[in-house]
């Protein structure tokens, strides 16, 4: 049998070139993710996150939670992640970080084009970590809407090659960033949210079918007790609670966001975001309070200074 990794070829798998793919979404694939992120899910008529589902007060469109951004990076892919030079256990396959870059806020529908590279390649040893970076541009004005950079962790394909350097065709942001330092001193806010035991079940309506989040057996195989919630999901809600407590609700102030998974969730399970505010930046880190455990890390950078909170 072959070495985990050992067929790994990198240059084949950096020279990968993925064609342009086109895509649109209407507001109901918008309040569909909105709900699937738990808006609302507290309270039907909370006055912050009514906007993200229904058109309130004669509203004529509903509003684009900046997220919603993150489900281009799966959309712009082929159903399975393949590569001339890959070898990989699909099962074991787990979102590693997500980095998104907003240029405009979003309409309420719009027909997309997606535009992918493969930005880095790392060999962990016992991992292989690949970054995607997908730009997405509206189909009618030709304007960049925004730019993911995903990272996916892909365990047991590690241990291709004899150098820790990581493989890769720019270091603009954010290569695979470390964990953000989170400060000492207390939370300038926390938001605690419960998710739904079927919080996957709904969510996975998005567009993310992997069935690493609805298939118990699946789940055993990829070493959890039963199906895990999305990373995509954990990031929704931690990035709605820093709308809701920093932004006044209002998402059109968020500029670019990072997350780091640091730990699974099981749908059903309870999080709680702290944040703290440094300048235009907020930092965050999500607790599963149930079993006290960091599960998520990052920033979020904001449009508008903050010092008046
Ligand atoms: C079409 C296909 C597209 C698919 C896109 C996504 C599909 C989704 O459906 C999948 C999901 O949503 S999965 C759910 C969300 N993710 C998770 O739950 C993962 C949580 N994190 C973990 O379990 C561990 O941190 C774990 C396992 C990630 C790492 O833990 P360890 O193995 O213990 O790693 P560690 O020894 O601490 O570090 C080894 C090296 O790896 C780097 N690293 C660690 N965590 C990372 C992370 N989260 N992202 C990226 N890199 C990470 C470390 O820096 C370290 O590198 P180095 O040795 O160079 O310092």
């Amino acid at each position: 049998m072959a070495e985990a990794g050992s067929e790994t070829d990198p240059q084949l798998i950096l020279s990968h070139r993925f064609p342009e793919t086109a895509f649109a979404y209407t507001e109901r694939d918008a309040a569909l993710y909105a709900l699937g992120i738990g808006a609302c899910g507290r309270d039907p008529l909370d006055a912050d996150e009514l906007k993200y589902v229904y058109h309130e007060n004669g509203q004529q469109f509903i509003k684009v939670l900046p997220t919603f951004a993150a489900l281009f990076s799966l959309q712009a892919l082929p159903e399975k992640l393949h590569f001339p030079g890959l070898q990989y256990d699909p099962r074991l396959l787990l979102h590693g970080q997500q980095y998104i870059e907003l240029y405009k806020p979003f309409p309420s529908s719009a027909h997309l084009q997606h535009k992918v590279s493969l930005a880095g390649l790392h060999d962990k040893g016992k991992a292989a970590v690949l970054e995607v970076e997908t730009k997405s541009f509206d189909q009618a004005s030709g304007e960049l809407l925004c730019m993911n950079r995903m990272t996916v962790y892909l365990r047991g394909a590690g241990g291709f090659s004899k150098s820790s350097q990581p493989f890769s065709y720019s270091n603009y942001p954010p290569n695979q960033v470390q964990a953000v330092k989170i400060p000492k001193d207390r939370p300038f806010s926390v938001f605690e949210d419960c998710t739904q035991p079927s919080q996957a079940l709904l969510y996975r309506l998005s567009g993310d079918y992997n069935p690493l989040h609805s298939d118990p057996m699946i789940a055993k195989v990829a070493g959890f007790s039963r199906p895990i919630l999305h990373g995509l999901c954990t990031l929704g809600f931690a990035v709605r609670a820093v709308i809701k407590c920093i932004c006044k609700g209002d998402p059109d102030m968020v500029k670019s966001i990072s997350g780091r998974f640091l730990l699974h969730v099981y749908p059903g399970e309870t999080l709680a975001t702290e944040m703290w505010v440094e300048g235009s930046r907020v930092i965050y880190q999500t607790r599963v309070k149930e079993r006290n455990r960091i599960v998520l890390s990052g920033s979020v950078e904001l449009h508008r200074w903050t010092s008046s909170l």
